[in-house]
């Protein structure tokens, strides 16, 4: 079941296509991390399915229904925080939560109910103003939270945390996904984050969706394409040896890449590279981590979309 659907999303800015048929489907109770580089579209499309922009081409259904027939009544279900969140710098996280109570209609006893679920239980009559970025956007989040929604939109809510706080903000998504079975829509351009995050990723790259399904379908797809790494002694005499032998290898930063080749014909290369006086430091399969998928993907021109795995 989908918590969250679209279908053929186009977005143009004036003459600019800048989503190109966005087909998302975001599992109900899944943490969904959609990422993309700066530009790539996240921003719009989070914006799009908030009604904040007119949608143009394409259908929007959260819930099982259209956006259109009963936006308030979804919106009603959805928490967010587009972009920085603001508040009344003068006034403290309570206060600030309390005017919104009083606009949302919620009973007051959610107010502590968010303070402690975001952590700010303790803040007193501390300003906002005075909050560290991070504090600003659990404030944020607290906000989000606030009329007890189903579903969470947040776009980049890491963006300008430390370390720290990026490990405090993935705890405390997960928690609430985990806990209160909120499913979780939220952007990202920072690809190990959501590869620590996410139960299910989409990538958007020049508004298309380039790759969605499970964190677990994206690695198996690098399982597929996985290539040996070879560093040795002298990787130019490396790589003109291994061309003699019909095993092209291409050459980058961190030594010789070549297409897989079953362990008895790894063996054998090895044998003649040693054979050749060449030293061999490593032989391996490539690491198969999120940010090598991610470039492969990425740069991979003629990649068609591809949606691998059921995203259920
Ligand atoms: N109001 C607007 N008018 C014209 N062009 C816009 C507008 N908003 C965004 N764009 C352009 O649309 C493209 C997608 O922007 P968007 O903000 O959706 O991307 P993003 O993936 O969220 O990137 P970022 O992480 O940098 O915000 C960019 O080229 C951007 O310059």
């Amino acid at each position: 079941m989908h918590c969250l659907q679209t279908r053929a999303l186009v977005h143009r800015y004036g003459n600019d296509l800048v989503l190109d048929g966005i087909d998302l489907q975001v599992p109900t109770g899944s943490i969904y991390g959609f990422l993309g580089p700066n530009g790539a579209g996240k921003t719009t499309t989070l914006r799009l399915l908030l009604g904040l922009l007119r949608r143009q081409q394409g259908e929007i259904a959260i819930f099982g229904h259209r956006l259109d027939e009963d936006r308030i009544g979804l919106l009603r279900r959805i928490g967010s925080m587009i972009e920085s969140p603001s508040f009344y710098e003068h006034l403290s996280a309570r206060e600030n939560l309390a005017l919104l109570q009083k606009v949302y209609r919620c009973p007051r006893g959610r107010i502590d109910e968010v303070l402690a679920l975001v952590g700010l239980a303790q803040t007193g009559r501390k300003r906002a103003g005075q909050f560290s970025l991070g504090m600003k956007q659990r404030l944020g989040l607290a906000v989000a939270l606030l009329h007890a929604p189903d579903l969470l939109i947040l776009d980049e809510p890491s963006n300008g945390l430390d370390p720290n706080g990026i490990v405090e903000m993935r705890a405390l998504l997960q928690r609430l996904n985990r806990e209160l079975g909120i499913t979780i829509l939220v952007s990202s351009h920072l690809l190990p984050e959501v590869e620590k995050l996410a139960t299910h990723v989409g990538i958007l790259h020049r508004g298309r969706l380039m790759f969605q399904g499970t964190i677990d379908a994206l690695q198996a797809r690098q399982h597929q394409r996985r290539a040996l790494r070879l560093r040795t002694g002298d990787d130019d005499a490396a790589q003109s040896l291994l061309a003699r032998h019909g095993h092209p290898a291409h050459r980058d930063v961190d030594g010789l890449s070549l297409p897989a080749l079953d362990d008895a014909d790894a063996a054998a290369l090895n044998r003649t590279l040693v054979a050749a006086g060449i030293d061999v430091f490593e032989l391996a399969p490539e690491r198969g981590d999120l940010e090598r998928i991610f470039m492969d993907i990425v740069e991979d021109r003629s990649t068609a979309s591809v949606t691998l795995g059921e995203a259920a």
